[in-house]
């Protein structure tokens, strides 16, 4: 399923004024490619990663999931989409202490009220899939920033979204590790299919994208392939 944003513009009140943080952005991420996005600080990315993933309505222009225009639907609907079609990972993952990796990722099957034994199943593939499956039982005390970061992948993935999100996913992270997370969550959103946006720094990882996209003042300032 692709992502389309089209004409999306948002602004918020600044003293007597508006501060328009996007500018009639377009961009389309296609099913199975990963775009990464990069800007300077307050270029507006992480407002763009939120409208995307309807966390956060645009004043104006659309959001479309597929041929779904998720900016015309009641905000029931839009939350129902957000929950089976993407998936987020943040900056820092957010684990919860007292869970075992493999509790962080099946949490999701659970809030949806679908966590049966095939999806503890796919609890373990996912962990196992980004490298952790003897890692299952740890807590997030016990695990590197790394690990925490690929359990946050693996809770992303666990309701087989089709559009994957991720802003600055490995921004505490050492390049190396950067570098082998920015991996794994590359190659699983492939792997699924999924249109996924990348928000990165990093000139390395950006590169491992299928496309780059550069945001400047809210505006969509050039693409280029990788
Ligand atoms: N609710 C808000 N009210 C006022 N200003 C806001 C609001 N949300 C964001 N901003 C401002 O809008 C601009 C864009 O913010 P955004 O977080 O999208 O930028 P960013 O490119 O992700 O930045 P960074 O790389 O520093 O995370 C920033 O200048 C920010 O201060």
């Amino acid at each position: 399923m692709s992502l389309h944003l089209e004409n999306v513009s948002v602004a918020v009140p600044d003293g007597t004024g508006r501060r328009v943080l996007l500018d009639e952005v377009d961009l389309t991420v296609r099913a199975g490619e990963t775009v990464a996005l990069s800007g300077a600080s307050g270029s507006g990315k992480s407002t763009l990663v939120a409208v995307a993933g309807l966390l956060r309505s645009p004043d104006t222009g659309r959001v479309l999931l597929g041929d779904v225009d998720a900016t015309s639907v009641s905000a029931r609907r839009r939350t129902r989409l957000r929950g089976d079609l993407v998936g987020i990972v943040y900056q820092s993952p957010n684990l919860l202490p007292a869970l075992t990796a493999r509790e962080q990722v099946e949490v999701v099957a659970h809030i949806a009220g679908r966590l049966d034994r095939a999806a503890r199943r796919r609890a373990v593939e996912l962990l196992e899939q980004v490298g952790l499956g003897d890692r299952l039982d740890a807590r997030p005390a016990e695990l590197s920033g790394g690990e925490r970061q690929r359990v946050g992948i693996a809770r992303a993935l666990m309701n087989a979204p089709t559009i994957v999100l991720a802003d600055e996913p490995t921004a505490s992270l050492d390049p190396e590790r950067g570098h082998a997370v920015m991996d794994v969550l590359i190659s699983e959103a492939r792997r699924a299919g999924a249109a996924t946006l990348v928000v990165t720094h990093d000139p390395d990882q950006a590169a491992r994208a299928d496309r780059r996209v550069h945001l400047q003042r809210g505006r969509v300032l050039a693409e280029s392939t990788t």
